[in-house]
């Protein structure tokens, strides 16, 4: 299992940080030198012998290349360095610019052009602020791209373009993924990712205050099956269903069933009929909904799915009335477009993009930081859906889920994954955990469904899903 201190995602920021208080118990030196020869490790195993040039900045990310030079050099790679400015004398960085002994040459692009791989350790943790138009120009003429740490041009907080950027091949990180590293657009930007260890005492990373984790079992844990689970302990799942478009609710309560609810009833009202002739397992109630919510075990509601701006209207406030737990989608965001704070009470909500926006206005380049003021804001967890998606609680956690297909881009699966969500919650699961379980198992189930999946195939594999998250999570 992974601990949830081993999913943490550090900003640069909090990085820094950690550098700080790693400099009373490790020397930075040390520590520099584990991530330039971590650096030169993994250039060794992605490529074969070639001519290698090191781009270094002023700061520490350009320290790591030029260790990376050397133990590059001493492996017998042909390297050169070529240095953006002078490293600040004294430091930990202008120590390891001594111990390069290779040949130094001017940093431009005709130097970039002519080597087989550039390894830009420019700037990392320390970017802020746009690379110059020189930068630009060097690392657009490179051939190939290894990036130290993070991608010059990326920002490590945020994963956003501070510039116009060739993609690097492969980017080497160290002690912890950032942000960053799985956000867009910078992520298609780095190629494959590794994190090396350097050394950075594990006690250390306890310590920062950091509140942002990659979306993995460990960082919270899915109820299993015990011998004494009944319907009720595995969880009821209700959903409103509208007039007009009867799908959406439909794919939604699919999704709450095969991710494991026990029992999932839907509010159909007049079109009870027309819903009674779907699966025979899905409950299908013709009472008025105001009936329906005096049984108080019906306490995990889902709203929105195919439901119009004015259906929520009358059965939203009801819901909330009667303080159910509430997950929010589709229907319900439209309805409180641009009044985001009708939707406050409601303990999810599971925008995209579009409907983000339409609540909250854009989100400009920094998506997580804008997450986690909406739901500071609701006081409702926010689940902001993309190939990244974002959890953010009102308490400033939030997590990233990179577990995901792009195969999950077809219409209906959100409304699987709003059925998931209403499940890990009717399970007992708190708002965030099961939010950030039902994105990774609708994730998974997304990895398992092949290429060109509709939303109903999602369904046959989420039963394995939850089963991997349980697995996983031990
Ligand atoms: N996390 C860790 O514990 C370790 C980090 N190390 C390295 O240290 C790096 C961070 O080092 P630094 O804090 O020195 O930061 P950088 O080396 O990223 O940047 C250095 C300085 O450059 C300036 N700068 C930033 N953006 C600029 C721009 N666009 N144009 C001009 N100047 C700009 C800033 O003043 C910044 O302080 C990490 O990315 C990593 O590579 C390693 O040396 C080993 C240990
Ligand atoms: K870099």
């Amino acid at each position: 299992m992974m601990h949830q201190r081993q999913l943490l995602l550090p900003s640069p920021s909090e990085c820094g940080e950690l550098d700080k208080r790693a400099a009373s118990i490790v020397p930075v030196s040390r520590l520099m030198e584990n991530a330039g020869r971590a650096v030169a490790r993994a250039v060794r195993q992605h490529a074969a012998p070639c001519r290698v040039l090191v781009l270094c900045g002023p700061g520490n990310n350009g320290g790591d290349g030029y260790v990376a030079a050397r133990h590059l050099m001493q492996a017998g790679w042909s390297v050169t360095v070529a240095a953006l400015a002078p490293p600040r004398a004294g430091g930990p960085a202008a120590e390891a610019a001594e111990k390069w002994t290779g040949p130094v040459v001017p940093f431009s692009a005709s130097e970039a052009g002519r080597a087989d791989i550039v390894i830009d350790a420019v700037f990392g943790a320390g970017q802020n602020r746009p690379p110059s138009a020189q930068i630009v120009t060097v690392l657009a003429a490179a051939r190939r791209i290894i990036a130290v740490d993070m991608l010059t041009g990326v920002d490590g907080a945020t994963g956003a373009l501070l510039c116009d950027l060739p993609a690097a091949e492969m980017t080497v990180t160290f002690v912890r993924l950032k942000p960053g590293h799985l956000l867009y657009p910078g992520r298609q930007y780095l190629g494959e990712v590794i994190c090396a260890d350097i050394g950075m005492p594990e006690a250390l990373i306890a310590e920062i205050s950091c509140l942002t984790w990659r979306n993995e079992p460990g960082l919270w844990r899915v109820p299993e099956m015990t011998a004494e689970s009944h319907k009720y302990t595995r969880g009821v799942v209700s959903l409103c269903a509208g007039a007009s478009m009867p799908g959406a609710a439909r794919l939604s309560a699919a999704g709450a069933r095969a991710s494991g609810a026990g029992l999932v009833r839907i509010s159909a009202g007049a079109q009870a009929a027309a819903f009674r002739l779907g699966p025979p397992g899905l409950i299908v109630d013709a009472e008025p909904l105001s009936e329906l919510l005096e049984d108080e075990r019906r306490k995990v509601w889902i709203c929105g799915p195919g439901l119009t701006t004015d259906e929520v209207g009358e059965v939203l406030p009801m819901l909330l009335d009667a303080a159910r737990t509430v997950v929010a989608d589709a229907g319900a965001l439209g309805w409180a477009a641009g009044k985001p704070e009708k939707l406050k009470g409601v303990a999810a909500i599971t925008p995209h993009l579009g409907e983000f926006t339409r609540l909250f206005g854009k989100p400009g380049s920094d998506r997580l930081g804008a997450a986690r003021e909406a739901a500071h804001l609701l006081g409702t967890v926010v689940v902001l859906k993309g190939p990244d998606t974002i959890v953010a609680a009102p308490d400033g956690r939030a997590a990233i889920n990179a577990h995901a297909s792009p195969a999950l881009a077809t219409a209906g699966s959100g409304d699987t994954l709003s059925g998931v969500i209403g499940t890990m919650l009717a399970a007992g699961m708190t708002t965030w955990d099961g939010c950030c379980a039902g994105v990774w198992i609708h994730g998974e189930a997304g990895l398992r469904s092949g290429a060109w999946p509709i939303a109903e195939n999602f369904d046959q594999h989420l039963g394995a899903a939850r089963d991997a998250a349980i697995q996983l999570g031990k």
